[in-house]
């Protein structure tokens, strides 16, 4: 497995440059962030020097407490400078994904701004090579998020229809949301553009609570899956004192069998 470190959970104390360069010494493969805080050229500098592909960016949360504009009704304005700024950034630094983040909203007029708005991201995004990613993400941390589940993730990908608009699956929301991660992740693999992981239930260590991803990670490797998975978990402390996971998870012995094939019988 290759692994990719999401640096708005680990080393999110560090400035950009700095928690890229960490992430590469600490052994990733890749990174991805949520919130540029440096000028594009500065982290292109640091991805170019340390070699890792910077997967994904996030639109702007909006407003605080908003989590997004682009399902938001009357937003649409506000929603559309956050993608062209996000498109732009990932243009510039050579980002492979633009996570659109939605808002919370909901109904037919979320529905409607969001699949309006996926399409122009969807739009401006593919004359650069950037994919656009929808992440659905769990009502427990985030009440009244416009999208929840994978499989309103699936129809609103389908009726945009844009080839560079994929899911960006995080096994700790539909496992809080869905559970039966393994079906989950073979029915939506076609359409998904990025997999992140955390524990479950406290979004700590992957290595720690309900999950045992080393399950999930031989399930994916059975799928074919083989770009970096995105580790966007809480550290306790130093992040380099806890990453045993790297190699504990290592799907190499676990069989999977039953689950890949939607159970037994
Ligand atoms: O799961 C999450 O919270 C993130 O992937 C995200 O991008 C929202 O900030
Ligand atoms: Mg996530």
């Amino acid at each position: 497995m290759r692994y990719s470190a999401n640096l708005g959970f680990l080393w999110a104390d560090l400035a950009l440059p700095k928690a890229v360069r960490a992430a590469a010494k600490a052994g990733f493969d890749a990174v991805e962030i949520h919130a540029p805080d440096v000028p594009a050229a500065e982290l292109r500098t640091v991805l170019e020097r340390t070699g890792l592909p910077l997967l994904s960016l996030n639109t702007t949360r909006g407003p605080e407490g908003a989590f997004g504009l682009a399902a938001l009704p009357g937003r649409n304005m506000a929603a559309r400078e956050a993608i062209d700024a996000a498109v732009d950034y990932a243009a510039e630094v050579g980002a492979q994904n633009v996570h659109v983040l939605a808002g919370l909203a909901h109904g037919t007029a979320g529905h409607r701004h969001f699949i309006d708005n996926l399409s122009y991201a969807s739009a401006r995004a593919a004359p650069h090579g950037i994919g656009i990613l929808i992440e659905p993400i769990n009502a427990h941390d985030v009440p009244g998020y416009f999208l929840t589940h994978t499989e309103q993730a699936l129809e609103i990908i389908d009726e945009v229809g844009a080839k560079n608009l994929k899911m960006l699956f995080d096994c700790y929301h539909v496992q809080r949301t869905e559970g039966d991660l393994c079906t989950r992740l073979a029915a939506c693999l076609p359409k998904i553009g990025h997999i992140q992981f955390a524990g479950v239930p406290d979004r700590g260590r992957p290595d720690r609570g309900e999950l045992n991803y080393a399950y999930v990670f031989a399930c994916l490797r059975e799928l074919g899956w083989s770009q970096p998975l995105g580790a966007e978990y809480r550290p306790e402390g130093k992040v380099e004192d806890g990453l045993e996971w790297m190699t504990a998870l290592a799907p190499e012995d676990v069989a999977t069998e039953d689950v890949a094939q939607g159970g037994a019988d």
